[in-house]
């Protein structure tokens, strides 16, 4: 089964349309969901949530709409956004003790474990902790009640560099345990060199790219070489291609192919995410 599986879905705003024909997230696998601003990454996100009405498609998670079942979909359901939800003013304890009510599968050990790694002062209110210390809490919450799906919107970007690694592994220790499916939106494309079994690349609203992240490391190629070697035909095997005085350099997608064309006469190399996010959104 599919932990989350996406037919058809649209959604238009004024300035913004949203086309996702077919989205498959693998159950039991952390998929990064990586785009430039702007790209619909929130938006699909709160689609998924039910927090957005769509326009049209289905949206279904561990098979189920969520017409259908509401609160059971919720149950199984742990989400970091960029909204929480919580009361500002309250302090985190209360808000600990109103959200574990809901929750069958609630786990005190753990989320005491967590605000003890955290260093979290569980007397504060919620709008008393640091930008980095809220998505702390929120991690903490969302993982103690052991859900079958974790969806997060951005969840590393307040971090510094430290607690994002810790944040990354205490990620991939719940999957582990718990045989979770992550899903989660980034544009810090490091986070995903580190963990990310499938990626989804965003742009304009469209999929432009989707597979496990080691077939899409290893079969891209950064290409370059002397301009004379690029023609109308040769340049068709480039996601995109930057020309200057002194040569060419270029992605493509199947290194195979760019060698039965260039053969040595160019220099090959591995892209890392990032690049291949630069080339498939340049000048698009
Ligand atoms: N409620 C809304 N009404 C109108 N336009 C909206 C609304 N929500 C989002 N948009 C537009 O949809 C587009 C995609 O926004 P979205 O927040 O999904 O992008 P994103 O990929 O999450 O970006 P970021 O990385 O900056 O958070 C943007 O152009 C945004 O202005």
């Amino acid at each position: 089964m599919s932990a989350i599986k996406i037919k058809n879905l649209s959604k238009d705003f004024k300035d913004f349309s949203l086309n996702i024909k077919e989205l498959d997230i693998k159950e039991g696998y952390v998929t990064g969901f990586i785009g430039p601003n702007g790209s619909g990454k929130t938006t699909t996100i709160k689609l998924i949530m039910n927090m957005l009405k769509k326009d049209n498609g289905t949206i279904k998670i561990l098979g189920k709409e969520y017409k259908e079942c509401d609160l059971s979909i919720k149950e199984q359901i742990g989400y970091v956004g960029d909204y929480s939800g919580y009361l500002h003013d309250a302090k985190i304890s209360i808000i600990k003790k109103n959200i574990s009510r809901f929750y069958k599968n609630w786990d005190e050990e753990l989320y005491k474990k967590y605000i003890n790694k955290f260093k979290l002062d569980e007397k504060k209110t919620y709008k008393e902790l640091s930008k980095g210390q809220k998505k702390q809490f929120e991690l903490a919450i969302v993982l103690s009640h052991h859900p079958k799906v974790i969806i997060m919107d951005e969840p590393t970007a307040n971090l510094d560099p430290l607690v994002r690694n810790e944040f990354l592994e205490i990620l991939q220790e719940r999957i582990e345990v718990d045989n979770a499916s992550v899903f989660y939106s980034t544009h810090i494309t490091s986070d995903l060199d580190k963990v990310g079994d499938y990626l989804v690349f965003i742009y304009k609203g469209k999929i432009i790219l989707e597979g496990d992240k080691y077939s899409i490391l290893e079969e891209h190629s950064i290409v370059r070489g002397k301009k004379e070697l690029l023609n109308n035909e040769t340049k068709e095997i480039f996601i995109s291609v930057s020309e200057n005085s002194f040569g060419f350099e270029g992605l493509v997608r199947n290194k195979k192919e760019a060698y039965e064309i260039f053969g040595e006469e160019v220099v090959y190399d591995k892209p890392n995410l990032e690049d291949i996010l630069t080339f498939y959104t340049r000048g698009k």
